[in-house]
Parts: structure tokens; sequence; C-alpha cells
């Protein structure tokens, strides 16, 4: 996997500044390439609470738990846990958006919310999580998700996903927005259509968590709310799902983007999942760099996601990762 360039670099060429791509090969999809070295493996202080794959980059838990079809509901303790984690991820993801800038560097972007996690007593769930290299991932333009820090600085007229996931005292948090970098993305009604209707879509399917509902329904609901959009084609990327988060990053329920899905199991108080559309420009067909995680738009063009992590309450939901009154970026007035 990718750990073979950190410090063997292959022997492609180098641009001027020394980076380089290491898939010289491969064709890319879109004009984004990855812009190697990646920085050294950040280091999380010992006194910090690790989660199991921390080591071994594989999930036990995560491995037992997947076998039996077991939808956890939190107890008021543990609703605590989540929501103490899930308000430090925001700070965290709010840490990292104030640096959004032409300039910065994904990799800047890494440090900032590794040492942000640090700082508030957090491992970075991502890190080693399946052998991921980086505490955050950036997804910047035609990226859909997992996109992997780099030095690649961002330029005026990108988009970039920054998705957060963090652990704390036994519990994981999880959330991402898209942010426009300078003033061109603003003014590109393209990329303006496309951001704007992935946080209104993830926003009417939160309307709709209740005790009661069906977890296929939040694809019935996203899916109707791209279809209704007529001046630009908008799809549905139907590779990843919302996922259940507590104690484990990723567990049951699994939750659809797109509709006529099969998930299975119904929403209860106490439950806490994520739902996280991904949305693309054009057809949503995906496919992954040769770095095993990057995953892009087969056609190039942009995808944006919008993730929170959400409570099941008596009467409707708790979004565990909203927004505070001064977090950077939101929709477009
Ligand atoms: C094995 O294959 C893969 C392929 C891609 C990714 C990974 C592992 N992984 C790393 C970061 C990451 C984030 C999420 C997430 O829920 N974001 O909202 C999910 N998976 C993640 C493994
Ligand atoms: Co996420
Ligand atoms: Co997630």
């Amino acid at each position: 996997n990718i750990h073979k360039h950190l410090h063997r670099p292959p022997n492609v060429e180098k641009r001027e500044d020394g980076t380089y791509n290491p898939f010289p090969k491969f064709h890319f999809a879109g004009s984004l390439k990855p812009v190697y070295p990646l920085s050294p493996i950040r280091k999380v202080p010992p006194h910090i609470k690790r989660p199991d794959y921390a080591k071994t980059g594989v999930s036990r838990s995560e491995q037992i738990e997947g076998r039996s079809f077991k939808l956890k509901r939190l107890t008021p303790k543990e609703q605590e846990g989540m929501r103490k984690v899930c308000r430090l991820g925001r700070e965290v993801l709010d840490a990292a958006a104030a640096a959004v800038r032409p300039g910065t560097t994904t990799d800047e972007l890494d440090s900032i919310v590794h040492n942000a996690c640090i700082e508030r007593d957090c491992f970075p769930s991502t890190l080693n999580y399946y052998a991921f290299p980086k505490s955050v991932c950036t997804s910047v333009n035609e990226i859909i998700c997992h996109g992997i820090p780099d030095q690649r600085p961002l330029e005026d007229g990108d988009i970039v996903n920054i998705d957060v996931s963090l652990y704390h005292n036994g519990f994981h948090g999880d959330l991402n927005e898209t942010y426009y970098v300078g003033d061109k993305a603003k003014a590109n009604p393209d990329l303006v259509c496309l951001v704007e209707n992935t946080r209104i879509a993830l926003d009417k399917a939160i309307a709709a968590v209740k005790p009661g509902v069906l977890f296929q329904e939040f694809g019935n609901i996203i899916e109707k709310h791209t279809n209704s959009i007529t001046e630009k084609q908008i799809s549905v990327v139907r590779t990843y799902c919302g996922h259940g988060i507590n104690q484990l990053f990723h567990c049951s329920p699994s939750i659809p983007h797109y509709s006529h899905n099969k998930a299975p199991g119904i929403a209860r108080p106490g439950m806490t999942f994520t739902i996280e559309p991904m949305l693309t420009l054009g057809p949503a067909r995906d496919i992954t760099w040769p770095d095993d995680w990057t995953s892009s738009t087969a056609s190039g063009r942009c995808s944006a996601q919008f993730e929170h992590t959400l409570l099941v309450t008596e009467t409707g939901c708790e979004v565990l990762t909203a927004r505070l009154p001064n977090s950077p970026g939101g929709p477009l007035k």
C-alpha cells in the first residue's frame, strides 16, 4: 500500500519543488493528482485512550459486532459520552475550516486536526483505521470521500470536504462539511448548486429522523430531493453509506443515501448513527485511486458531502455534531 511511498519514493519524475505523483501510469478522471511525499505519520501521546485498531489497523470489536445485526440503544450515560465527543468533533472541524484558503495544503489541515484532537484528549479515529495514514479525510473537487491529506495547496475555485472523526472516553464522533475555497468557487453556479443541495438533502433527511422511521427511508428523501433539481443533473453516490457509530466507529445500521434501498432496521430512541450523503454533478459512478482509499468520480466532475452524527430521541433527533453560531462556512445566503 501507500506506506512504501512514505520513505522510498518510486523512481518517478519529480516536480520543480521535489514533490511527485507516485502513480504516473494511472488514468486520473479529473485534473487532481496526488502530491507526495506524504508527511511522516503523526504520533498521539500515550495518555490518550486509543481505539482497539490503533496498533493493528483492524478493529476486532467491529469484526465481532459486524456478525450480529443488533442495533445498540445507548443508556443516558452513554448518550452523554456521545454528546461530548461530537461537540469536540465540531470544535475540531471548525478549527480546520477556519484555515481553508488558497495556499493552505491539505496536509496543513491534517496537522491542525491532529493537534486539535490531542488538545481535547481525543484520538483521531481515521489514523491507522484500515491503515489510513492521516488524522482526517480531505476530499477536493472530484474526490467523493477518503481523500488523503498531502502537499497540494488548495486553489481559488476548489471545493474541499473535511471529514473529522475522533475517539474520546470510549466513544466515536464523525462529521464533515464541504467548503468553498477563495471567491471563485462561490461564483461557480454548478458548484453552488451541488454544495447547497447536498447540504439541503442532509437537512431534509435529518428532519425525518424519529422513532419508528425505517432506515431505508432516508435514501428516498435524499434522492427525491436530487430528482427535484432540474437545472443540473445531480446524482447520489451509492458506494458509501451512513453508519451506526458509538463505542465503534462503524457498526449497524448501514444507511444508503439512494432510493428504493433494502436497508433493514427501524430508528429507536437511544440509537446513534451518521447520515452522510455524497452527491455529484453528472453521473455518480466512482473509481478508487491506486492508494486504495481515495474515491473519485469516474467522470472527473465534482462531488460534495455533508455528515452529522445523530441521536434518536423520544420525539425526533438531536444533531450531536450541530454547527455552532460562529462555525465557519454554512449555507450561502
Ligand atoms: C478498507 O477499505 C477502505 C476504503 C476507504 C476507507 C477505509 C477506512 N476509512 C478511512 C477513513 C474513513 C472514514 C469513514 C467515514 O465514515 N467517514 O464519514 C469511513 N471509513 C474510513 C477503508
Ligand atoms: Co466522516
Ligand atoms: Co461516517
